[in-house]
């Protein structure tokens, strides 16, 4: 696969913090890229750096096959969505985009009929036909978030950085303009790198899920590969998705403070011994319909924990238990294959998986 842009040795410190510390990657072209990590990470780091708006202290970064350390912003050809949209807010809609076309220090168009040309290519691209003439202040925040992406695509930049972009939008707009930002991506057939704290938005628009940890690069992998083979336990953490156990490892087993876990699972190397099972791959099961402890079924693991709350979302059912060790246990049950259960608020259950489901870090 052809890469658009390689890292190498990204260093970038502030005083005593090192935002970037050593990042390498390359992130091939054409693709939805997400960038997840959690806050302080340096992932709005990472995007300043490409974007040429931060010095390095030390690396190299190569973009379409050249290297642009030294290159100024507006001549790399990297445009870059900010969260907060920063449009004009006494011009249009058709005004704002063209702004950046008119204005710009290198190579600003001059001649009217390309400026209005190519503004209504992209009016039409991004779907704010019928909107040319409105002023941003009286358009819709999905609407403002389409203008801030036009006026950066308008420019034609063989890559887009998108910091955040969904998260001035509320919760129904963003999930609509997920899939409206990767059609806008299709179409224009260029690379774009997503940053967002949400692990739910990076799996559902990243191509290439990269994730970021204390300025390094945990894991670039596809979304389905990150959310069922999560490198480390630091990123099984990020996702939200698995309950994390620590321990330590006796023959087969890992020894935690809430009971033995035998370890059967995919394993991957690690400094420190952790067990991680997906939310998802849960039962729960009243303790008189469970077996005894020594009766438990080969190809299972259970341990017991007091039911707290749940959280029912229409399609699944979130349910809180606390562990021995006051640890809390995460259950997720999707009720178009499960039916709802009753539990009793502080009463033991058993929480009951499969061997081969967990992922071992060792
Ligand atoms: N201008 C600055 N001066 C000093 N420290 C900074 C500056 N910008 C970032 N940092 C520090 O660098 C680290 C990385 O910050 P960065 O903003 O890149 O993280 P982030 O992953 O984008 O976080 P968030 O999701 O909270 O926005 C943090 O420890 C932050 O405090």
């Amino acid at each position: 696969m052809t890469s658009v842009l390689e890292l190498t040795g990204l260093v970038k410190t502030y005083g005593d913090t090192r935002a970037l510390d050593g990042l390498s990657v390359s992130l091939p072209e054409n693709q939805y890229i997400s960038l997840l990590g959690p806050s302080g990470s340096g992932k709005t780091t990472l995007l300043r750096v490409i974007a040429g708006f931060e010095k390095l202290e030390s690396g190299a970064i190569r973009f379409a096959g050249s290297q642009i350390n030294a290159t100024p912003p507006h001549r790399r050809g990297i445009g870059f969505v900010f969260q907060n949209f920063a449009l004009f807010p006494h011009l249009t809609v058709q005004e704002n985009i063209a702004f950046g076309l008119a204005n710009r220090e290198a190579d600003a168009l001059t001649d009217a009929r390309e400026i209005s040309d190519r503004v209504r290519s992209i009016i039409d691209l991004v779907g704010l036909s019928g909107l040319e003439t409105r002023a941003v202040t009286q358009i819709s925040g999905g609407q403002k978030q389409r203008v801030a992406l036009a006026r950066t695509l308008v420019t034609e930049p063989k890559m887009v950085l998108l910091d955040e972009p969904l998260g001035a939008l509320d919760a129904n707009l963003r999930s609509r303009m997920r899939h409206e930002l990767r059609e806008i991506r299709e179409r224009c057939g260029v690379t774009f790198l997503h940053v967002t704290g949400s692990e739910t938005e990076a799996l559902a628009m990243g191509d290439t899920v990269l994730v970021l940890d204390r300025g390094r690069i945990a894991q670039k992998d596809k979304s389905d590969a990150v959310y069922s083979r999560p490198i480390s336990a630091d990123v099984a953490r990020f996702l939200n998705c698995y309950n994390l156990f620590s321990g330590r490892i006796e023959g087969d087993a890992l020894i935690t403070a809430v009971g033995t876990l035998p370890l059967a699972g995919l394993r991957q190397p690690a400094a420190s011994p952790a067990y991680a099972i997906r939310h998802d791959r849960i039962s729960v099961c009243a303790l008189s319909e469970q077996a005894q402890p020594d009766e438990v079924r080969p190809d299972e693991v259970r341990i017991e924990g007091r039911f707290l709350a749940e959280e029912y979302t229409g399609s699944a059912i979130y349910s809180f238990f606390a562990l021995d060790d006051g640890a809390v246990f995460e259950v997720e049950t999707h009720l178009s294959h499960r039916s709802r259960q009753t539990l009793e608020p502080q009463s033991r259950y058993a929480l009951v998986w499969k061997k081969e489901d967990a992922l071992v870090y060792a």
